[in-house]
């Protein structure tokens, strides 16, 4: 197993979203022992703490196409310079979310080490709606689109130096709910996208195998995990703010997991959309330890 020098780093962010609570993602996984978990796998663990956001109101704004535009490019600025020292130094970036709108600052940091970065994500939806297309106006469904270079002006140049994640190198698990506009971006930019129908089809081992396969022919000089809990089924992560039935499995996630693990290929990880406001005793944030411990190395025996 390989071991590594980890620096973890909460995102308390909720402006993305509609919901509060999602802010205390961090703490709740915290609590959940992902510090400890990760030390007994052999890693050597820094827990950098939090990222600064800025506490206002959340006034609804009918004229705002996008919701708390100033606080999430704040916070995202900030994540992304984190993220970028921390893989300068070597090391390798946990972030804990905080709503999904966070992956536009860790990409955008990745970004500036990372030349041919590929993207996994794992998630009921796509993400990649921009400001003329989505249906809510929330930012934590547009980080995909804005991480390609699709969406407003303020959030594709957050911290950027004009090196976007390539379509080819991205590709999505889980997802089924997609927005007409998001089906377009998808068809037009040619995505990969093992939907829950693809799992269901052909298997969880040949979705993975595929996606590695995939990324292999791609030569990546990086491999970006953004798991967002709702790509599991509601059954097992009913803490999140946006829950879509007819999801993955317990088992079919921590297989994927373990085959990513095996393939030692992930260089980064992030894991959002933890509200413990509306979970059932902290189990979203307990799913989401023993997820990164199949990330990182644990096996049942
Ligand atoms: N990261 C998430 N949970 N995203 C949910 C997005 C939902 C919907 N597609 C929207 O744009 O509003
Ligand atoms: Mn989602
Ligand atoms: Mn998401």
């Amino acid at each position: 197993m390989r071991e590594l020098n980890i620096s973890i780093v909460g995102v308390p962010l909720d402006y993305g979203q509609s919901r509060r609570g999602v802010d205390m993602g961090p703490s709740a996984i915290r609590y959940a022992g992902a510090v400890e978990r990760l030390k007994a796998l052999g890693h050597e663990v820094c827990d950098e703490g939090d990222i600064q956001v800025s506490a206002v109101e959340k006034k609804p704004n009918p004229a705002e196409r996008l919701k708390n535009l100033d606080e999430v490019v704040e916070a995202n600025e900030a994540l992304a310079q984190k993220v970028a020292d921390i893989v300068k130094a070597g090391r390798f970036p946990l972030v804990l979310g905080g709503d999904h709108s966070i992956a536009i600052g860790t990409l955008a940091g990745l970004t500036q080490t990372y030349r041919n970065l590929g993207v996994i994500w794992f998630d009921a939806h796509a993400d990649m709606n921009t400001a003329e297309t989505s249906p809510s106006g929330n930012i934590h469904g547009m980080p995909l689109a804005v991480s390609m270079g699709y969406g407003h002006e303020r959030l594709t140049t957050l911290f950027h130096n004009g090196n976007f994640i390539q379509p080819e190198n991205l590709i999505i698990i889980g997802a089924r709910s997609v927005d007409p506009g998001e089906r377009e971006l998808i068809q037009k930019l040619g995505i990969t996208v093992f939907t829950m129908h693809e799992i269901d089809k052909y298997g969880m081992t040949a979705v993975m195998e595929k996606t590695l396969d995939h990324l292999k022919e791609r030569a990546v000089d990086g491999v970006h995990l953004s798991l967002d809990l709702d790509g599991l089924d509601p059954l097992y992560t009913p803490g999140v703010g946006t829950p879509v039935d007819g999801g993955m499995t317990y088992r079919e996630s921590h297989l994927a997991l373990e085959m990513l693990q095996e393939a030692e290929c992930i260089t980064s990880a992030e894991f959002v959309e933890v509200n413990p406001i509306l979970d059932e005793k902290n189990k979203t944030a307990d799913v989401a330890v023993t997820l990164m411990g199949s990330l990182l190395g644990e096996t049942l025996i």
